[in-house]
C-alpha cells in the first residue's frame, strides 16, 4: 500500500512528490513533514504529521524490542541439523501435525525408500502418487501443539556444506523449532514424541543410517537413511545355533543394564563377525537389528573419506540403544609400512575390486583392493579405531559390531597363512580381541552342504511350488526339516518322491562342494533359476564346473600378471608370461 498525503495538499508543485525509493510509511511521513515545513500554509499540519510519524516509529521500535524480549524470555528454540537422527524424527513429526498445509514450497522426488516425511498433497483418488512431496518449511510457519504455539523454520547454512554423491557441494540444512512457553520440559516431550512416532511408523522396517558421503557441516555424518523391510532371522542360513546364540546374547545384554551399572562395567557389547565375503555377516546384523528393534548405524573403513576424526564424530553422534556397525575394519590394519610386504611372493591384491587369494580349494576372495591393484588402506589409523571402540564403552546401551572379510580364511597354503598371520591376524588379535573391546567372535565360513540345502528349500518354498510339495514322511534321514513350516507339511504318497523340493534340495546340495562357494554365490545361481527348481538342481553340477574353470582362468591371469611384475622389478624380459587359452 502507498500513501501520499501531499498529492491533495500541495497541488501543482512537483518538488513535493515523494521519491520513488521511499517505500515505508514512516520514512515518508518524515520526508513529507520536512517538505511541508517549507509551506507556510501547511506548517501546522506538517508539524502534526512529524510528531505523528515520530510516535509511530517509536511505537514500532518499542514493539520490536518487546517482541525480542518476549521471545527470549518466553520461548525456546531448538536446532536440528540434517545428518543427525533427531532431524529425521522432527521432519517426520511435522507433516503429522498438519504444519505442511500452509507450505507452498516442496521438494519433489520419485518415490523411494529413503524418507517417509513426504505428504499427500492431492485428494483425487485417481492420482497414483509416484512422487514424494516433502515440504521445505523455507518460510516460518506457526502451528499449535498441546495448546502451545510453535514456529518452524528451515534454513540452509551457506557456511557449512557437504558433497553430494555426484561430487557437487550443497549447503547443509537445519530446522529451527521455537516453542512459546515457560515450560522447559515441553521441548524434550516433543522430541520424545517425535522419536516415538518415528519408531512406530518404521516398525515394519529396519532403519539403517549410512555415513556414505564426506561432510563439512555440523551433525552431517549420517547423511543417508534407509528403511529396509525387516529381514526375518530365519532367512539367514548359518550352521545350527549360531543365530540363536547371537540373538540370546544381545537380548540378555539389552535387558541387563542395571547389572552393568551396579557392577560398574560400561554397558556395551562388542561383536566381531569375520569370514569370507558373501557369507551373511551384514545380513545377520540387519536381521538382528530388526528383531531387537534397534536402529542401525553403519559405516565402512574402506570409504575414502573416513578418517580418525570422522569416525570419532560418527561414533559419538549415535543415540543410545542403537547398533553401531563398522565394516571392513581390517583396512585399518594395513599400514603404510605394509605396502612393500603386500606382495611377498605374489599375494597381490587386484582385479574386480576384490583380491583373489589362491586358496587350497579354489579361490577365496578378500576385499583389499580398489580394483587397480592398490590395496585399500583406510585413512583410519589403528589407534584411531581402538580409541573409538574404547569410546563406545562410555556410551550407554550400544551394541558394537565389526566385520572383517579377508582374515581367518581357511587357507591351505602355508606360506600365505604365515604371511597373513604375521601381518594381520596377530595384530588384530592383539589389538581388538582384548576383553572389553570385542566380547564375542563369530566365524563365517563358505557354504556347507547343509547350508546349500537349506538355501534351496528357502528359495523354493513348497507353498509357492505346490507341484513339488513334500511327499515323504518328514524326519527320514535325508529329509530333516530345518524350519517349523517344513515340519507341518502333510506327508504325501511316496510315489511323488522324485518331484519334491526336499529331494531336489538334496540333489542340489550334493552337487555343491563343501566350503568352496559363498552363500551369496549360491544365491546368485539360484536366482537365475528362480521359477524352475528342477532345473536349478539338475544344473548345479555344471555350474560348479563352470565357476571352477573361470576361477582357474582368473588365477592364471593373475599369475601371469605377477610374473610380469616380478620380471619388471628384476629387469628381466619375459616373453612367455602370457598364458594361453585363458579366455582373456
Ligand atoms: N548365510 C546366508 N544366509 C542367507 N543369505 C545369505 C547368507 N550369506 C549371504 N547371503 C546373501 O548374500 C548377499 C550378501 O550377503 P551379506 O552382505 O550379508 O554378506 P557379507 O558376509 O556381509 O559380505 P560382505 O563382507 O562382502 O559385505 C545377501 O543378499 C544375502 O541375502
Amino acid at each position: 500500500m502507498f500513501f501520499d498525503p501531499f498529492d491533495r495538499g500541495v497541488q501543482g508543485r512537483d518538488d513535493t512528490k515523494a521519491s520513488p525509493w521511499i517505500t515505508s510509511f514512516l520514512g515518508l511521513s518524515s520526508v513529507f513533514a520536512a517538505v511541508g515545513l517549507l509551506s507556510q500554509a501547511h506548517l501546522g499540519s506538517s508539524i502534526k504529521l512529524l510528531i505523528l510519524g515520530s510516535i509511530i516509529e517509536t511505537g514500532r521500535r518499542l514493539f520490536q524490542w518487546l517482541i525480542v524480549r518476549f521471545r527470549f524470555q518466553y520461548s525456546m528454540t531448538a536446532q536440528f541439523d540434517e545428518g543427525d537422527p533427531a532431524y529425521e524424527w522432527i521432519v517426520l513429526f511435522l507433516p503429522k501435525e498438519g504444519v505442511w498445509r500452509r507450505s507452498r514450497e516442496f521438494v519433489v522426488t520419485a518415490t523411494n525408500s529413503r524418507r517417509k516425511s513426504s505428504v499427500r498433497t492431492w485428494f483425487d483418488p485417481t492420482v497414483k502418487g509416484n512422487a514424494e512431496y516433502v515440504p521445505t518449511y523455507q518460510r516460518p510457519q506457526l502451528f499449535r501443539w498441546r495448546g502451545h504455539w510453535l514456529e518452524i523454520k528451515r534454513s540452509k547454512e551457506a557456511g557449512a556444506a557437504e558433497f553430494t554423491p555426484m561430487g557437487t557441494l550443497r549447503p547443509t540444512t537445519s530446522i529451527y523449532l521455537t516453542i512459546y512457553t515457560l515450560d522447559m520440559n515441553l521441548l524434550s516431550e516433543l522430541v520424545e514424541e517425535a522419536r516415538g512416532r518415528y519408531i512406530e511408523l518404521n516398525r515394519p522396517n529396519v532403519i539403517i543410517h549410512l555415513a556414505d558421503s564426506p561432510h563439512y557441516g555440523p551433525g552431517m555424518i549420517w547423511t543417508n537413511t534407509k528403511h529396509k523391510v525387516r529381514r526375518p532371522l530365519s532367512s539367514v542360513i548359518l550352521p545350527e545355533g549360531v543365530v540363536d546364540a547371537l540373538v540370546h546374547d544381545a537380548q540378555e545384554f539389552l535387558t541387563t543394564e542395571n547389572w552393568y551399572v551396579e557392577a560398574g562395567i560400561p554397558h556395551r557389547r562388542g561383536y566381531l563377525l569375520y569370514g569370507p565375503p558373501g557369507t551373511g555377516k551384514t545380513s545377520t546384523i540387519h536381521a538382528l537389528a530388526g528383531a531387537l528393534n534397534l536402529e542401525n548405524f553403519s559405516l565402512s573403513l574402506a570409504s575414502s573419506f573416513v578418517d580418525d576424526s570422522f569416525l570419532q564424530r560418527a561414533a559419538s553422534s549415535i543415540p543410545k540403544h542403537a547398533l553401531f556397525l563398522i565394516e571392513d575394519i581390517d583396512c585399518a590394519f594395513v599400514s603404510r609400512d605394509d605396502e612393500d610386504d603386500l606382495d611377498p611372493r605374489g599375494f597381490s591384491f587386484s582385479g574386480g575390486g576384490r583380491a583373489n587369494f589362491p586358496a587350497g580349494r579354489g579361490f577365496v576372495k578378500g576385499n583389499m583392493s580398489r580394483g587397480n591393484g592398490e590395496p585399500v588402506r583406510s585413512l583410519v589409523t589403528l589407534s584411531g579405531l581402538l580409541n573409538v571402540i574404547d569410546g563406545v564403552g562410555s556410551e550407554e546401551g550400544k551394541l558394537f559390531f565389526a566385520t572383517v572379510n579377508h582374515l581367518f580364511l581357511t587357507f591351505t597354503d602355508d606360506a600365505l597363512i604365515q604371511f597373513l598371520q604375521t601381518n594381520y591376524i596377530d595384530r588384530l588379535d592383539a589389538a581388538l580381541l582384548r576383553p572389553g573391546r570385542i566380547d564375542r567372535k563369530v566365524q563365517y565360513e563358505l557354504s556347507t552342504v547343509q547350508q546349500a540345502r537349506a538355501l534351496f528349500i528357502r528359495f523354493f518354498p513348497e507353498t509357492r511350488f505346490p507341484e513339488f510339495a513334500s511327499s515323504l514322511p518328514l524326519g527320514s534321514q535325508n529329509d530333516q526339516p530345518s524350519t517349523k513350516a517344513e515340519m507341518t507339511v502333510e506327508p504325501k504318497p511316496a510315489c511323488e518322491k522324485n518331484k519334491t523340493i526336499l529331494v531336489l534340495a538334496d540333489a542340489f546340495a550334493e552337487a555343491i562342494p563343501q566350503g568352496e562357494f559363498s552363500t551369496a554365490e549360491l544365491q546368485g545361481y539360484l536366482q537365475s533359476h528362480k521359477t524352475t527348481p528342477a532345473e536349478a538342481a539338475a544344473g548345479a553340477g555344471a555350474w560348479v564346473e563352470e565357476i571352477r574353470a573361470e576361477r582357474h582362468a582368473s588365477e592364471e591371469r593373475e599369475e601371469a600378471r605377477r610374473r610380469k611384475a616380478r620380471a619388471r622389478r628384476e629387469g628381466i624380459e619375459t616373453k612367455d608370461a602370457e598364458p594361453t587359452g585363458t579366455g582373456l
